[in-house]
């Protein structure tokens, strides 16, 4: 193909990686020279508390990335552009400066992000410039995985038997996006030759990943996925047990795309075909496969049904009663900081706040607790997540929450109630996850450490423990807000 543009410029954004890219693969067809942008945006930075994980990760992420350039140009003087600022202010100034016909990028349906692309683009235009946008961090775009009557789906099983039915290589295989990267890359103005931004020279706490296994950038993701590809035949039975190592953990590698999500679902979908594992091996994978599928599910909802960000997805849900007033905010405050009495929904809690992350199972039993058995709307829950997840993504996350709110797409029906107790004796049946984060109760029996307050006074006196002093007393009894749950959300007996 004929180059278009004498010079481009390709604009990274959740896409932190130079393989398998698909707007750089563009770019690079597209253009006879190319620059590359990060743009750390005020508008998004200015809302966060000043340690944040992310902060760190996306600056080492891109650190690999800047050395990455110079690598596999042999040249000192490329290298990533780095800039701080409104990107709504800085692309179009940016393309002006540099000449560059076209801006390429990676499309992101977030209301926010849609806003944000329209008024580059509107920018862009009246300079003579274009945007443009490709598909790249999931594998079917919020069109391309509809019902029969060409409307969206809302519920997940049928979503992914149609999205298992298109599934065909040519949405899986790898762009070869760093083919003519080398010889295309343009030499970096002397104004741009900059270090990377280190978090502390943004305004944040430096040192946030410091003692966490979190590895960042496309190195890590690599490493992440080394040690879980050995065990995916394990996933279906290891996931749900948060004490074992079941998961991934690449969430956060998909949140900024190191990682493809085309070669983690083709590694996933090929498994399932794997003649020389065991039926259950390749139920593991499938099992995998789905998860990922669900994260297309709900990227999808969030295009077709944006509203969700402020309201529930079934309208009808919107009347229910939330607690409010001093005690709601006591209990809101004891389940953020992970001292409700029910010992795993604390560690759970303590995991998050220590690390920025939290095991599935686990997720799923704090938002049911914050809404079921405190009472609380979901939203006040999802915007902490938001703040805290390492892997904090809109649609999923709010996916999440609606799923335990009962109030979502394919919901948790809003009379199934965990049992925080029940879900602890199941999931985590010696407590071994519940002492590495509440390290207090490790002299109890392991049967005791699902609800302490069970225990007879000599068995808490033999391990030194006065409840209410070592260890919170529950905040609620799981039995009586069961009652309340069930009062308040009777409203909808008539919807369901
Ligand atoms: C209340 C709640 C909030 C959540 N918030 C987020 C969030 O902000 N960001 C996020 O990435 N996931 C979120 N999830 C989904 C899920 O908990 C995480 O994706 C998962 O725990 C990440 O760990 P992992 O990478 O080890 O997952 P694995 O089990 O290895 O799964 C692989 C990948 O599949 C995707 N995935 C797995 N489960 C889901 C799911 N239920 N929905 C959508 N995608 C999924 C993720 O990208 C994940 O990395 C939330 C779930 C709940 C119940």
């Amino acid at each position: 193909m004929t180059p278009s543009y004498p010079v481009g410029l390709i604009w990274l954004r959740r896409d932190l990686r130079l393989a398998d890219n698909a707007a750089l693969y563009h770019a690079l067809q597209q253009c006879e020279k190319l620059y590359c942008v990060f743009v750390f945006d005020d508008s998004i930075l200015a809302a966060l508390p000043r340690a944040d994980r992310r902060v760190e990760f996306i600056c080492q992420s891109l650190s690999e990335l800047d050395a990455a350039l110079r690598e596999t140009t042999g040249r000192p003087q490329t290298g990533l552009i780095t800039r701080r600022g409104l990107p709504q202010d800085i692309i179009p100034a940016l393309a002006r400066q540099l000449g560059a016909g076209a801006v390429f990028c990676n499309d992101d349906d977030e209301p926010a992000a849609l806003a944000r692309d329209a008024h580059v683009a509107r920018s862009l235009k009246s300079q003579g410039q274009l945007l443009l946008r490709f598909k790249d961090h999931r594998i079917f775009a919020r069109d391309e995985v509809l019902t029969q009557s060409l409307s969206p789906f809302s519920v997940f099983t049928p979503y992914k038997n149609a999205w298992l039915r298109k599934i065909t290589p040519f949405y899986l295989s790898a762009y070869p996006s760093e083919r003519d990267l080398a010889s295309k890359l343009a030499d970096l103005p002397d104004t741009e030759r900059r270090a990377i931004p280190t978090a502390a020279d943004l305004g944040f706490a430096p040192d946030t990943l410091a003692g966490l296994r979190l590895p960042t950038g496309v190195s890590g993701a690599r490493q992440l996925l080394a040690d879980f590809l050995p065990r995916l035949p394990q996933y279906k039975t290891a996931r749900d047990f948060p004490a074992l190592k079941g998961p991934s953990y690449l969430s956060v590698h998909l949140r900024f795309g190191t990682v493809s999500i085309r070669e983690l679902a083709r590694l996933a979908h090929e498994a399932t075909h794997n003649e020389d594992w065991s039926a259950a091996a390749r139920e593991g994978a499938a099992t995998w496969l789905s998860e990922l599928i669900w994260r297309d599910f709900y990227f999808q909802i969030l295009a077709h049904q944006p509203y969700v960000v402020e309201r529930s997805f079934k309208p009808a849900y919107d009347a229910i009663e939330w607690e409010t007033g001093a005690e709601a905010d006591a209990l809101f405050a004891a389940w953020c900081e992970g001292r409700t009495g029910y010992p795993l929904v604390d560690a759970a809690m303590r995991q998050l706040n220590t690390s920025g992350y939290m095991h599935n199972r686990l997720r799923m039993v704090t938002a049911s607790f914050l809404v079921k058995d405190l009472g609380l709307d979901w939203r006040r829950g999802e915007a902490y997540f938001a703040e805290k997840l390492n892997d904090f993504d809109l649609a999923a996350n709010n996916g999440g929450w609606q799923w335990a709110a009962s109030t979502g797409c394919d919901a948790q029906p809003w009379f199934r109630i965990f049992n925080p107790v029940t879900q602890s004796e199941k999931f985590d049946p010696d407590g071994k996850f519940i002492v590495r984060y509440a390290p207090e109760l490790t002299p109890l029996p392991a049967k005791l450490r699902h609800a302490p307050w069970l225990a007879k006074p000599l068995e808490l006196a033999e391990a030194g423990i006065a409840l209410g002093r070592d260890y919170p007393l529950p905040v609620v009894d799981h039995a009586a807000a069961r009652e309340k749950t069930l009062a308040r959300y009777g409203i909808l007996k008539k919807e369901s």
